[in-house]
């Protein structure tokens, strides 16, 4: 077809390519949960059909979407973290965070009735907002989820202590505060058990760790975590290495070596865990994560 004479217009859009070799982490985050919990009746401190709901919604984009490798949740937030090598929708910045953050929406306000059967959704209804950054070196992308988990940390411990003064120990709210201003992780642990013989480290994984979703290959591939080092898998391996320690051209895969990948993945469970993310044990049992399986 002819162009018409308004086609123009379509040079004033601008291309939005992230940068390539990166590892892409798109953070959604609920648009004033702070309102949403409350007009819901969430539980507090933490709400056990909220946060499932949630796993729910992201574990649905994990398996839509097989090139994010790894995807982290605590409150009303979900990270997604997507392979360093992959070409999802070109890289486009716009694309992919609208399509993960409107996918995501979609399937928690698809999902609510299974989590919430006695709960109706009033509006406004629930929303999210999305970013994307983009992580040059895996040590980058283990300190962003450290991040992540470690204030789900300090976060749950505050709120588990702030609502056990206020629920079990008849404070105000804002008594609650005021006897938790400058306090140390220490002086909480102590107030819960002290006051209400509660041993944090006794809590649910669920709420201390946040949770993580990644797909479970260790049946799919069994050989994963210690590749022999005399195949010919190795050898290649170490080859690349050798020739990505003087050039770091970003590695291009054959549509063979994609295509198998996107089988594999298609048979790989995904599976929500609630586990340390920063501690090197996490990443040693599971190479092909981050790496390049
Ligand atoms: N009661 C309850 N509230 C929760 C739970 N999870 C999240 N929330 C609420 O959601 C809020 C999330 O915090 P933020 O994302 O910082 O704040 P927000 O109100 O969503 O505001 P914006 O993100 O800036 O739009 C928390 O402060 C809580 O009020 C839960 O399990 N139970
Ligand atoms: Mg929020
Ligand atoms: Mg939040």
């Amino acid at each position: 077809m002819a162009n018409s004479k308004f086609e123009y217009v379509r040079a004033f859009e601008r291309p939005d390519p992230l940068l390539p070799n990166t590892f892409i982490v798109i953070r959604l985050d609920g648009r004033s949960f702070h309102s949403f919990s409350a007009r819901h009746a969430f539980t507090k401190p933490n709400d056990i059909r909220a946060l499932h709901l949630m796993n729910a919604a992201a574990a649905a984009v994990v398996r839509d979407l097989p090139d994010i490798a790894i995807a982290y949740g605590v409150s009303d937030e979900f990270s997604f973290v997507l392979r360093r090598e992959t070409t999802l929708f070109e890289r486009r910045e716009a694309k992919l965070v609208t399509t993960v953050c409107s996918s995501f929406t979609s399937w928690y306000v698809f999902l609510w009735p299974q989590f919430f059967p006695e709960t109706p959704l009033v509006p406004p209804l629930p929303s999210f907002d999305g970013r994307a950054v983009c992580y040059p070196a895996l040590g980058n992308v283990r300190d962003y989820l450290s991040w992540r988990q470690a204030d789900c940390h300090i976060n749950n411990l505050y709120n588990t202590t702030f609502w056990a003064l206020v629920q079990q120990g008849g404070m105000t709210t804002q008594e609650a505060e005021e006897e938790l201003k400058g306090t140390f992780a220490k002086d909480k642990n102590e107030i819960l058990f002290s006051r209400f013989k509660i041993n944090y480290n006794n809590e649910p994984e669920f709420f201390k760790k946040g949770s993580v979703i990644f797909r479970d290959y260790t049946d799919v591939l069994p050989s994963a975590a210690a590749p022999d080092s005399s195949s010919p898998a190795a050898a290649a391996a170490t080859a690349e290495a050798q020739e990505t320690a003087t050039t770091a051209v970003p590695r291009e895969k054959s549509k063979t070596q994609i295509e198998k990948e996107k089988k594999r993945a298609k048979k790989a469970q995904v599976v929500v865990e609630h586990v340390d993310i920063i501690q090197d044990a996490f990443w040693e049992k599971r190479p092909w994560i981050l790496g390049d399986r």
